[in-house]
């Protein structure tokens, strides 16, 4: 893929480089394992139409251009093409008068994150976990001089792919690689992960991870679902939490705080906790199946369908 090549050369010879020992023989491993969806794919992309923007705009929102730039024809191509990527988690984006409402409003996270972080002007910023991409835009869009997002997901790079065709920032890249995959660069001035902690199985060890990337007194960004309670509290539920599959640890802020700490992270603070709203994750037109409502106790929207507090988020902040 020309974006990874793109990439290389984009990180030759910076502190990055050290990535390129071990990037390319994955992204090979990836790109054999998925070959088959990946040719689909791409020859839905290569029948994006090429538009010239008027403007973008990735500060207050993410949309590309306008209305009036494409012609009916044109926005008719974007929403039978753009459909066949569904289903669509996180944004909303605006391409070209076309309205991706996505499951999520991940623009309302960025609106309770943004006020409370280091400005993202002149820096180079990793998002862990970055799903279709949608953090990566806002934090290029705050001026940040390199944004690189990792998910192992392949149809969420494919989703990112098409608003990198139609924006065509060439410091914006995301890779599809886990975090697990990442050598230790200690290079990055901002680390993100939102969304990711209550994944991993062994959340120390991803801590210690998101710190490996960092540079000296870097800032990390942990957005996180958490329960009420003391420094001593974690939820650790059954088989499924709100019909998720695969979520293992649910800290208090508490005991996250101190998980940081024992890590090595210093200026440790949680600068916001919030319930999650069915107006913040809900169906939609773009993403039709079940969703925050339908895994919710119908009669106490303060449990989950299998009786355990509703989620709650908060973001914590910290130096490495
Ligand atoms: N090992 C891994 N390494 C990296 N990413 C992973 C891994 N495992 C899963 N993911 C990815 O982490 C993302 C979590 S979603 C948050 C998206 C965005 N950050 C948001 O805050 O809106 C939250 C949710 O839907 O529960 C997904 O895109 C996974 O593919």
């Amino acid at each position: 893929m020309q974006h990874f090549q793109d990439f290389y050369r984009r990180i030759a010879g910076t502190d990055l480089s050290p990535w390129l020992e071990v990037l390319p023989a994955q992204l090979a491993e990836w790109h054999k394992q998925n070959k088959t969806d990946l040719d689909k794919w791409q020859r839905l992309l290569e029948k994006l139409p090429a538009i010239h923007p008027t403007d973008v705009d990735l500060l207050s929102q993410v949309r590309v251009g306008s209305d009036s730039d494409a012609t009916p024809y044109e926005q008719k191509q974007i929403v039978g093409l753009l459909q066949q990527f569904k289903p669509w988690r996180k944004g909303p984006f605006h391409i070209h008068g076309v309205h991706i409402d996505t499951e999520w409003r991940s623009d309302w996270k960025w609106d309770r994150v943004l006020p409370h972080l280091s400005p993202l002007a002149g820096r180079s910023v990793l998002d862990v976990g970055c799903g279709s991409g949608y953090h990566l835009w806002r934090m290029r869009g705050e001026g940040a001089k390199l944004a690189v997002g990792v998910d192992p997901y392949p149809l969420f790079l494919m989703q990112f792919m098409i608003l990198n065709h139609f924006i065509g920032d060439d410091s914006v890249f995301q890779l599809p690689v886990g975090i697990e995959a990442l050598p230790a660069l200690k290079s990055f001035d901002t680390v993100f992960s939102m969304g990711v902690l209550y994944h991993r199985k062994s959340p120390l060890d991803f801590l210690q991870q998101l710190k490996s990337l960092l540079r000296k007194d870097g800032e990390l960004v942990l957005e996180t679902l958490v329960v009420d309670g003391d420094e001593h509290t974690v939820l650790l539920p059954g088989e499924r939490y709100a019909q998720m599959r695969n979520v293992w640890f649910i800290p208090s802020v508490a005991a996250l705080e101190n998980w940081l700490t024992r890590v090595g992270f210093s200026d440790i603070r949680t600068v916001d906790v919030s319930t999650t709203s069915v107006d913040e994750q809900r169906s939609t037109e773009w993403m039709r199946t079940h969703s925050l409502k339908d895994f919710l106790d119908p009669n106490d929207l303060s449990k989950t369908i299998e009786g355990y507090p509703a989620p709650v988020r908060a973001v914590t902040i910290a130096k490495a």
